[in-house]
């Protein structure tokens, strides 16, 4: 468990591992949330009440807390939901659950965070599940937070993207606007979050799990004083919660390229270590005495500057209550705050640093004795001074560490299992580690995991995962079993019979013809099931093949048509850069802006276009031989059925014997292609299931999000964004051709002097504002779809050297010049807009619909139909087996009509031999039962 003395933590003086090769570059963001998560899970010890977090890093901790229980490692873990689709994922994996009404003190909550920020400020609340994980959070003795790299930040809001806020749905726009009215000044936007439809547009509100909206502040400058900024929010009556989470992370662990990065927040450090060579330096008697001291008695200390933040903790001690009646650590968040759970237990102390002087004079003033009279206030104003100190350079030396609280484990005496990097790495293989967040088809994949000694599969559809298909294999287990049993017990008979010539015969029955003549007809009623079961599985086959293919050619296409609209828009904006009108071209930034975006939209278009028909071409070769192994099947089992018939009706009884010995054996892979296909059967319906499923829960990440064919929404964001600069940087190159150029009037010998005259050329519509939003165009205005037509009438008729001599405002090559930009804006607007159904993979979603509605019954159906037929097959050429040999070793008419007394050798019941059978079969014949 992790503490204030926890190792990772210790300040040194050596260099941190600055030399170390990122070891963990190669990773994938997905792949460092799984590295940060696993190591957090190293804090959760068994007895612990646990707040499970919500997101795609929280996930990984969740499935490995269910994979430490499963394995004996932990036990009566407890945890506590931050949302309901934690709760299903907890579910599933059966986790124990509880909530903090019976549980109102939680051990350790372990959580992902869209921003980190120095002094460890959090933003939550993207994935919606703000307000219960600041409620399980906050009340929560040990906070660790799980991120990758890419959720640093200088400052709260600075990733550009949301700082939530929970609001209720009542007059929302109204608390919107509030919101945004609040941070004008640092260029807020609030937005209403909205979930997406089908159609890539938005709908209806986004709806939490308590019932309210979420407005998303967008801020394009550092907010300032967060408490402050956290008190105004909260005052207004509509809020709910925000999503910032001042000071309540007691641990950050962060996996990024250079490694593994554990963080706390030293309290302890900073009192016993923050001046270890002070000659002063007095350690505190006992741990407990310097914050107990510090927090219960309230002292006034020694009245040292350093309280300068005092107020704030005056505020929070007001208001805190006395029902301090748990088991606490002294590190722990919720002894620090000393609360009973209200916003002022989950609101931070962070004060920020004023201005320079106050920094330097505390840098200059002289090292005070730690003692155990320590007050809050300057524990709190000393901790946050050096938690901004220590971290003040996060990005620009993010490798350079000295003596400072934060420390890369790689290479570190606390590496431990870490060591070596990702390979060495305890846990985190890719096979037994349930990588969904929203749990696909979880309840029909609950299945005995054969790689798992038959312990229940939890992690929903996951064809990433061995022990999905080591569960849907389980679902073969019958064919297979079948198959077993009837290899050995007919497999003995066959070998009994042999031995010991033990032949069935017909004519030491009492009834023989009769006997006789049910046996034949059994004979064709089986042959009959067999050739029915053939047809079936001819039928099936045929029309699953039929299916099969064309879902793949419809997925093909929308992946061809995916790749087609790319690979449109990288022409149109490589075009772009080839725009202009007499020399005047769009600005070079804009041409940068659109090289770097066609890089991403070729790399799209390029791993799309290369990784669709490559994995076509395999899941075909897979069908095809299917459908080859099933052909065969089916025909090789009518043939067998009718000539066993056959032959069995002619007695030919040797011949009839090898085509037991073969039925047998066909038998036996009949019923293990059975098990084949009830595994297919499995395998295609939990795939349909989890394609609605995934369509139903836009927003959610799935197993299917990381092996989607789907463009990234960053890119998608990023080319409409772009091609809206674009569309307008072209527009006002061609209008500043038309106000600096066309429509001023030039003395001959001037700049831009062609004669030009008449009555002004109108300018073209910029389309979009200074926020890319769409843009109201003024009445003289020309839209840019009737623009060439227009500018027709302005053309003037032109001397060989250009210079016009008729009225005219534009000549007939700056004609051709002008047309050519208003084409390109109008291609760019036209073409990017399917874009928009990229976004969010809403383009695969509709896909996905049209296969679970269109596509996946008839597959089903047919698997059914295939399965069935296998299932009669083998059923009928089994009975066949038995019958051939009964039938084929029954006698000739005349034995049978025989006189029976030659049948009694040993003389008690008759005394004759049959002259018709030679001794063999006059011996095996007396030997029948
Ligand atoms: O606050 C959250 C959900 O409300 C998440 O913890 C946060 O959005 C981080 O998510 P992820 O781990 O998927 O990046």
């Amino acid at each position: 468990m992790g503490s204030a003395f926890d190792p990772f933590v210790t300040v040194t003086d050596e260099p941190a591992v600055v030399n170390s090769p990122p070891l963990l570059s190669n990773l994938t963001q997905e792949e460092l949330k799984k590295i940060a998560a696993y190591k957090a899970v190293e804090f959760v010890e068994s007895g612990m009440v646990i707040g499970l977090g919500t997101g795609s890093t929280a996930k990984h901790a969740v499935a490995r807390i269910s994979e430490l229980l499963q394995e004996g490692k932990l036990k009566d873990i407890i945890g506590i939901p931050t949302s309901t689709t934690t709760h299903e994922q907890a579910v599933s994996l059966g986790i124990p659950l509880s909530d903090l009404d019976s549980h109102p003190v939680v051990d350790l909550s372990i959580d992902g965070a869209d921003e980190v920020d120095p002094a460890l400020n959090l933003v939550k609340g993207r994935g919606g599940s703000l307000l219960r994980e600041k409620m399980i959070e906050g009340a929560s003795k040990k906070f660790v937070v799980i991120v990758d790299e890419s959720k640093l930040v200088k400052y709260i809001g600075g990733s550009g993207l949301a700082v939530p806020v929970e609001v209720v749905p009542f007059c929302c726009d109204f608390t919107r606007g509030k919101l945004e009215e609040l941070f004008r000044e640092a260029g807020c936007v609030a937005k209403l979050r909205m979930k997406i439809g089908s159609n890539g547009g938005e709908t209806t509100p986004a709806v939490t799990d308590n019932g309210n909206y979420v407005v998303d502040l967008y801020l394009e400058r550092d907010i300032g004083d967060l408490e402050v900024a956290s008190e105004a929010i909260l005052r207004f009556p509509g809020v709910v919660e925000h999503g910032m989470f001042l000071g309540m992370a007691t641990t950050l662990i962060v996996a990024g390229k250079f490694g593994v990065t554990v963080k706390d927040r030293p309290w302890k450090e900073l009192l016993y270590q923050s001046d270890p060579d002070d000659p002063d330096f007095e350690p505190p008697e006992s741990e407990s005495d310097v914050v107990d001291s510090g927090i219960e008695s309230g002292d006034e200390g020694d009245g040292d500057d350093d309280s300068a933040g005092g107020d704030d903790s005056d505020n929070e001690s007001e208001k805190d209550g006395g029902d301090n009646d748990r088991e606490c650590d002294n590190n722990d968040r919720v002894c620090e705050n000393d609360g009973d759970g209200g916003r002022d237990q989950i609101r931070g102390k962070r004060k920020r640093q004023e201005g320079e002087g106050e920094e330097g004079q505390r840098e200059k003033k002289p090292k005070r004795k730690e003692s155990k009279d320590l007050r809050e206030e300057d524990i709190m104003e000393r901790l946050e001074f050096e938690i901004e100190e220590a971290v003040a350079n996060w990005f620009d030396e993010f490798q350079i560490r000295r003596g400072d609280p934060l420390k890369l484990i790689l290479g570190s005496p606390n590496f431990g299992s870490w060591k070596g990097g990702i390979s060495l790495a305890p846990g985190p293989s890719a096979d037994d580690v349930v990588s969904d967040y929203l749990l696909l088809a979880a309840h029909r994949t609950k299945r005995p995991d054969i790689l798992r000694a038959f312990k229940p599969y939890h992690g929903g559809w996951n064809i990433t995962n061995n022990h999905y298909w080591a569960s849907v294999g389980f679902t073969g287990a019958p064919g297979f079993i079948l198959a077993v049993i009837w290899l050995l017990s007919f497999g003995s008979l066959l070998v009994v019979y042999h031995c010991f010539k033990w032949r069935v015969c017909v004519k030491a029955k009492g009834s023989s013809f009769d006997t006789r003549r049910f046996c034949f007809i059994l004979l064709i009623v089986f042959t009959c099931v067999a050739a029915v079961g053939c047809i079936l599985l001819s039928v099936g086959q045929d029309k699953f093949h039929t299916e099969a293919m064309r879902t793949l050619k419809y997925v093909v296409n929308q992946s061809d048509y995916t790749v087609e609209i790319l690979q449109n828009v990288t022409q149109y904006l490589s075009l772009a850069k080839t725009i202009n009108v007499t020399e005047i071209y769009i600005p070079p930034n804009v041409m940068d802006e659109i090289d770097k975006l066609n890089v991403n939209l070729n790399t799209a278009a390029v791993t799309l276009g290369e990784k669709t028909p490559d994995t076509a071409a395999k899941i075909k070769r897979v069908f095809y031989a299917v459908r080859s192994a099933l052909i065969t099947v089916a025909t090789v089992m009518l043939i067998l059925s009718f000539v066993g018939l056959l032959l069995s009706v002619l007695r030919h009884q040797h011949v009839v014997h090898i085509f037991v010995v073969s039925g047998w054996i066909l038998v036996a892979v009949t019923f293990v292609l059975c098990g084949v296909f009830l595994i297919l059967n499995n395998a295609i319906s939990d795939t349909c299931v989890a394609m609605k499923e995934w369509v139903d829960h836009p927003h959610a990440e799935t197993a299917l999000s990381s092996i989607l064919p789907c463009v990234d929404q960053q890119t998608t964001n990023q080319t409409l964004a772009q091609s809206k600069v674009v569309i307008n940087s072209i527009v006002t190159v061609v209008n500043t051709f038309v106000y600096a150029v066309a429509n001023t009037n030039p003395s001959p010998g001037q700049d831009r002097y062609y004669n030009q005259s008449g009555p002004p050329m109108p300018p073209l519509c910029i389309p979009f504002d200074a926020n890319m939003e769409d843009r109201q165009c003024s009445p003289w205005e020309l839209s840019i779809e009737n623009a060439s037509t227009v500018w027709e009438n302005y053309k003037c008729e032109v001397t060989p050297s250009g210079v016009c001599t008729t009225v005219g405002r534009v000549t007939p090559d700056t004609f051709g010049q002008l047309v050519a930009a208003v084409n390109e804006s109008y291609a760019l607007e036209h073409y990017t807009p399917p874009l928009l159904s990229f976004r969010d993979c809403n383009f695969v979603r509709e896909t996905f619909m049209s296969i679970t509605s269109d596509y996946c019954p008839p597959l089903e159906r047919n698997l059914r139909i295939v399965t069935a037929g296998l299932g009669l097959i083998s059923v009928g050429v089994l009975l066949c087996l038995v019958l051939w040999i009964f039938y084929a070793n029954r006698p000739q008419r005349e034995e049978v009509f025989a006189d029976p007394r030659p049948q009694i050798k040993d003389g008690s019941v008759g005394n004759g031999l049959d002259n018709h059978h030679s001794d063999d079969e006059t011996k095996l014949s007396v030997e029948c039962v």
